[in-house]
């Protein structure tokens, strides 16, 4: 296998590879871009138009998608699958991924769209640096742009694999992109109504992208995911990466949802009702406190079939402490 192939190896022992750039025997080019970056490059005979970002670990602790994206750049640097589409693989916090935590100082999912600005420190930097990557990967007009930005969830959840899709003023939701994920077996998706901070809101609002956020099962750490089952997602993804997908996909079965209400911790006061053992999507009753904070604010279930996902009183303040979602049609 090339060396280049060792994305995750090098990234996780911090070190450089001395040959920033390889081809294998078919003629695909391997380009390390930064510490975690590796851009691939089909022969522009194979080329079929398509660019295809893929993204783990901006969480340094979730570890099945990682290892997912390991897989693959292994098999590319092998020879066994060969591209046809451009691909970018980031791995997006590898000091964090080094340490087996979340985030260091700041959780990355929450400095982009320029909110890195705001902010100091490395996860800061990080933050900038994947938004100049993408922006430069992205940059060739005419290709259909792609990004899957991919997480597994701090607790268990009802519907075990599900995506969350950005939203930007005057786009629509992508029938086709849903269908797509369908076949990869997501089982539901949250569809979003206002502008976001995270890696995928990036890259769809601000790139153009088709994008989104792939909740895959539980986080553990590495080696010890085998109860995350990812071959459905994997298939889907060899296939976008080979330009050899299989035709036909619907979206039957998948589920869809709205954001209500976002529970938005604003002080150290915060107290949220519910046990960690909560799975997402659990629902919730209608009237049941659910979360209370400073100045008397109190968040009482009004929605009826409301589930919360994300629930987590940990969060800074001034972040996000869950999502209340409702069933939705597209
Ligand atoms: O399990 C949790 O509480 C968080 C799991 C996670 O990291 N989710 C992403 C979702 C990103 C999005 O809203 O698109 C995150 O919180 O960053
Ligand atoms: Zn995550």
């Amino acid at each position: 296998m090339l060396a280049l192939g060792k994305l995750l190896e090098l990234t996780l022992a911090g070190r450089e590879p001395t040959e920033k750039i390889q081809l294998t025997a078919d003629g695909t080019r391997l380009h390390w871009l930064a510490e975690g970056a590796l851009e691939v490059t089909p022969p522009v005979a194979r080329d079929n138009g398509r660019d295809l970002l893929l993204s783990a670990g901006i969480h340094g602790n979730e570890t099945a998608p990682i290892e997912l994206l390991d897989r693959l750049v292994h098999r590319i640097a092998r020879g066994e699958l060969k591209p046809a589409s451009r691909v970018l693989f980031l791995l997006g916090n590898p000091e964090a991924m080094r340490r087996g935590e979340r985030y260091l100082e700041q959780d990355i999912n929450r400095l982009f769209c320029g909110r890195h600005e705001e902010g100091s420190g490395n996860e800061a930097l990080r933050a900038s640096e994947l938004e100049r990557l993408a922006a430069a990967f992205f940059a060739r007009e005419g290709r259909p742009r792609l990004h899957y930005d991919l997480h597994t969830a701090i607790r268990g959840s009802k519907i075990e694999q599900f995506a969350l899709y950005p939203w930007a003023s005057g786009r629509e939701h992508s029938r086709d992109e849903l269908a797509r994920l369908r076949s990869a077996g997501i089982d539901a998706v949250l569809l979003q109504s206002k502008p976001g901070i995270t890696f995928s809101a990036y890259t769809y609002s601000q790139l153009g992208a088709e994008a989104f956020t792939l909740e895959l099962g539980k986080a553990r750490p590495f080696g010890q995911n085998q109860a995350v089952n990812l071959d459905r997602l994997e298939a889907m993804l060899q296939g976008v990466i080979s330009g050899q997908e299989a035709d036909g996909a619907q979206l039957d079965g998948l589920q869809l949802f709205a954001v209500s209400r976002e529970v938005i911790k604003h002080s150290d006061h915060f107290r949220l009702h519910l046990d960690d053992a909560v799975d997402n999507f659990t629902e919730l009753d209608h009237g049941f406190l659910l979360a209370e904070d400073i100045g008397g604010t109190r968040w009482i279930v009004e929605e009826q079939g409301a589930r919360i996902i994300f629930p987590n009183p940990r969060v800074k303040n001034g972040l996000r402490a869950g999502i209340l979602v409702i069933p939705t049609e597209l």
